[in-house]
């Protein structure tokens, strides 16, 4: 995707030394675009952990990059690098993905021959979820085109951030939007701001403004009264796990948004890729592991102040604890359908596997 009419990736290979990896770090978003080096896997382990990259698809490609370059600093370390890089963040299956690939393509190879194997596997995973992404968009893409057809233009609401920053590149659940706007349609996109960490204020509203897609902010609040009042076509949102059975493990505050959709009769599609797929999980709520992160991140804001200095205060009471899920769990029943890169489903054991046989 573009920022100031130059094409970018969320994560590439340095094109000078063609070793180390460039990502943008997230958690300076939007203020500062500054593209940040990793140049040993402890720093990509580091800047998944505290989320200077984010996002299912992101974190598996990162973790992939990870394992190159710990295999260029020592081959003999490969068990070691992948328990700890899995231990990172606990709720996006990507990254449990993204390392068993990597285990499969390296654990039998001489370490001699490690880290080359380990960059071409790193590079087909970014590929991969690059393409994945573009085929998401066009699967997701009639949906939007049916309610413009209809009403003119389409208002879709969305919660945290699946552009193109979550993912490789294009998005997950904002593929679709990218290209009913670049096809001329008339999108508007309600963006939850997603407390605590404002992946929709700062992320998901800096993507749609630099691609010139219509936006407006919301508090997470907002949502359910703006259903009511008919101003929302279609929820469209990104996952972090998706279980054999369809229950959706997205950002905190998505299953409220489903029962909202579900109580006004607005759509509720989730979109994903093959990767986020876990078919060894029936049952979401009980068995998909929830990140719980620091409370500081309930009680504290980070913003811009007017003279420009990044700045974080407290917005709590002093002295009150504070509890953070990081994220929830939307069962399938709200949910009314998948997209997928291989098409749209029903959110259900029968339809997942009749669009992933091998999955079975
Ligand atoms: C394509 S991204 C889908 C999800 O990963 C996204 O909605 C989300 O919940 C990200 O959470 P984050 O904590 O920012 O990594």
């Amino acid at each position: 995707m573009k920022i100031n009419g130059v094409s970018y990736r969320s994560v590439w290979l340095d094109r000078e030394d063609g070793w180390s990896v460039r990502i943008f770090d997230q958690t300076r978003l939007p203020w500062e675009v500054a593209p940040l080096r990793l140049s040993t896997w402890r720093e990509a382990a580091h800047a998944i952990r505290t989320m200077q990259v984010r996002g299912a698809p992101l974190i598996g490609a990162v973790a992939a990059y990870g394992v190159a370059l710990a295999m260029r600093e020592d081959p003999s370390q490969l068990d070691e690098v992948l328990r700890e890089m899995a231990e990172t963040r606990p709720t996006a299956i990507n990254l449990r993905w993204a390392l068993e690939r990597q285990k499969s393509r390296l654990h039998n190879l001489p370490p001699a021959e490690r880290a080359e194997a380990a960059y071409a596997e790193a590079a087909e995973i970014a590929d991969d979820d690059a393409e994945t992404c573009r085929r998401i968009g066009e699967n997701g893409l009639p949906l939007l085109e049916e309610i413009a057809a209809r009403k003119g233009k389409v208002n879709v609401l969305t919660h945290c951030n699946a552009g193109w920053l979550a993912t490789v590149d294009w998005g997950t659940a904002l593929a679709p939007i990218y290209m009913a706007h670049d096809k001329g349609l008339d999108v508007h996109v309600w963006v939850d701001e997603t407390r605590p960490r404002n992946q929709g204020a700062a992320l998901t509203a800096f993507e749609l403004g630099a691609h010139g897609v219509k936006h407006t902010v919301v508090s997470d609040n907002a949502g359910g009264h703006l259903m009511q009042h008919g101003e929302v076509d279609i929820v469209l949102v990104g996952t972090d796990r998706v279980t054999r059975t369809g229950d959706v493990a997205n950002k905190i505050g998505t299953y409220l948004k489903a029962l909202a959709a579900r109580d006004n009769g607005v759509p509720f599609w989730v979109a994903l890729p093959h990767s986020t797929l876990d078919m060894t999980v029936r049952d979401g709520v009980a068995e998909i592991p929830i990140e719980e992160r620091s409370g500081t991140e309930v009680t504290d804001v980070t913003g811009r102040t007017a003279d420009g200095r990044v700045e974080t205060v407290r917005v709590a009471a002093e002295g009150s604890e504070a509890a953070n899920p990081a994220f929830d769990v939307t069962p399938a029943r709200l949910v009314t359908g998948l997209i997928t890169e291989r098409g749209r489903c029903a959110a259900n054991e029968a339809a997942l596997l009749d669009l992933y046989p091998e999955k079975g």
